[in-house]
């Protein structure tokens, strides 16, 4: 009997343990599993890659490798992607570490380019400061009691010395002439606003300076810049695109000017800074036909806004140079018509530059002048006499060595910093 009670009280003890340890089991909430750990916040998708486009051919486009060699701001976008890794599973009960702090994406260190509205407004101190004598010489020679033949001389040289051209010199003296003779003896302050008036005819208020910057119908503008090595071409190239995105528009580079690498290298510099992809090849010397052919290409398959082709300035002749510009032009025609064809010269190398204008001018159907290095020449009127000789507008001027140093054409503006 006493040996059935002590069973008992052995069964009895190890039911209730197994109870315990079962309730004990149960609270801890084993068996469950283990809630999924927070996914870490999806990455913002980047609005503009900078390595979207396929381009076929003897050309590769690749933004990284001017980005890499630009420590700061050259930086290509990486593969962002907007939706959330999957959930990790913890082997072991431990809170979840918290997701590692991500660096910041790639595209948010490009470039917020200036945007090209008023930027002749920023840089009319620029453009004042060396056209200085021009607008002093003026209002000085006619500033005087009298407007006899030796004021009309001095005006006259004055606006042959700031490289107006002869034929406009003559058309803004006769001019102010005819009103004297109709109107009378003017006091100074009609006079500087005659004078305003008839440099203003000249620079042509009412030429169309818009550049074709947007797409045309279904497929992207472009743009072709020609010009002689040194003038700016490739800078210019470089700035534009900023200001195309400036205006929120999508852009491929093509970096033609295959004479030389380096210019390829600098190109996709600029481009990469703001985003945009350079269609290049890494062959000095490739065929920039082909190179121009694949980024026109590139832009269309990417739906683009518009494609900006950089040439070379410089060959081993003329005849070479001209040669192939207009095979370019050519080969890019076989895919797409140019919409712009603009050149660039240096503002500061006067008459040398008009030659150089007219040589471009047979070889390829200039749409539009960009005149660089305004900044840096007493000769403003150049403008004019450009226009006059191309019988095309100048559309863009250079007015400074500093990325945003590009703005639109202004006659008004340029007028009132000459003179005032
Ligand atoms: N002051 C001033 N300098 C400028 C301006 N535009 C360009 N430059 C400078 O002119 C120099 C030549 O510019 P590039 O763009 O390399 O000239 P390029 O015509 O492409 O020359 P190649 O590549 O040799 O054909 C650079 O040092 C530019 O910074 C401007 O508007 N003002």
């Amino acid at each position: 009997m006493d040996s059935l009670w002590e069973i008992l009280v052995i069964i009895t003890v190890v039911v209730l343990a197994g109870l315990g340890l079962l309730v004990g089991y149960l609270r801890r909430g084993g068996g469950k599993p283990a809630p999924p750990v927070a996914p870490p916040p999806a990455r913002e998708a980047k609005t503009r890659s900078a390595n979207t486009y396929k381009p076929s051919g003897t050309a590769t486009i690749d933004t990284s490798k001017g980005a890499a060699e630009k420590p700061a701001p050259a930086a290509p976008a990486p593969k962002a992607s907007a939706e959330a890794p999957p959930a990790v599973e913890p082997e072991v009960e431990e809170p979840a570490p918290a997701p590692a702090v991500e660096e910041e994406p790639a595209a948010l260190s490009i470039e917020r380019p200036e945007s090209a509205r008023g930027r002749m407004t920023r840089l009319r101190s620029r453009l004042a400061g060396s056209n200085n004598a021009l607008g002093k010489g003026l209002l000085s020679a006619l500033s005087g009691d009298k407007l006899d033949d030796t004021v009309w001389e001095e005006v006259e040289d004055t606006l042959l010395g700031a490289d107006l051209g002869v034929d406009a010199t003559t058309e803004i003296v006769d001019g102010l002439k005819r009103r004297v003779q109709v109107e009378g003896s003017p006091d100074t302050e009609t006079l500087e606003s005659w004078l305003h008036e008839e440099l203003l005819a000249q620079v042509g208020p009412d030429m169309d300076r818009r550049i074709a910057g947007s797409r045309v119908g279904d497929r992207p503008a472009v743009i072709m810049v020609v010009g002689v090595n040194g003038t700016g071409k490739t800078t210019t190239v470089g700035k534009l695109a900023r200001v195309l995105v400036a205006e929120d528009k999508d852009v491929v580079l093509g970096a033609a000017d295959t004479f030389r690498a380096a210019a390829a290298d600098q190109l996709e510099t600029w481009g990469a800074r703001v985003g945009v992809p350079t269609v290049r090849s890494e062959k000095e010397g490739a065929d920039p036909a082909a190179v121009a052919f694949d980024a026109v290409q590139a832009g269309q398959e990417g739906e683009v806004d518009v494609v900006m082709i950089d040439t070379a300035g410089r060959l081993h002749n003329k005849v070479g140079l001209m040669d192939e510009l207009a095979k370019v032009k050519r080969v890019i025609e076989k895919r797409s018509p140019i919409d712009e064809c603009l050149l660039v010269l240096d503002a500061t190398t006067g008459q040398n530059g008009m030659r150089q204008a007219e040589v471009f001018a047979e070889a390829v159907n200039i749409t539009g002048v960009v005149l660089t290095k305004l900044d840096g020449t007493a000769k403003g009127g150049i403008v004019v006499l450009v226009q006059r000789e191309l019988g095309v507008p100048v559309k863009l001027v250079g007015l400074g060595e500093g990325a945003d140093d590009l703005a639109p054409f202004d006659p008004k503006a340029f007028v009132d910093a000459v003179l005032d």
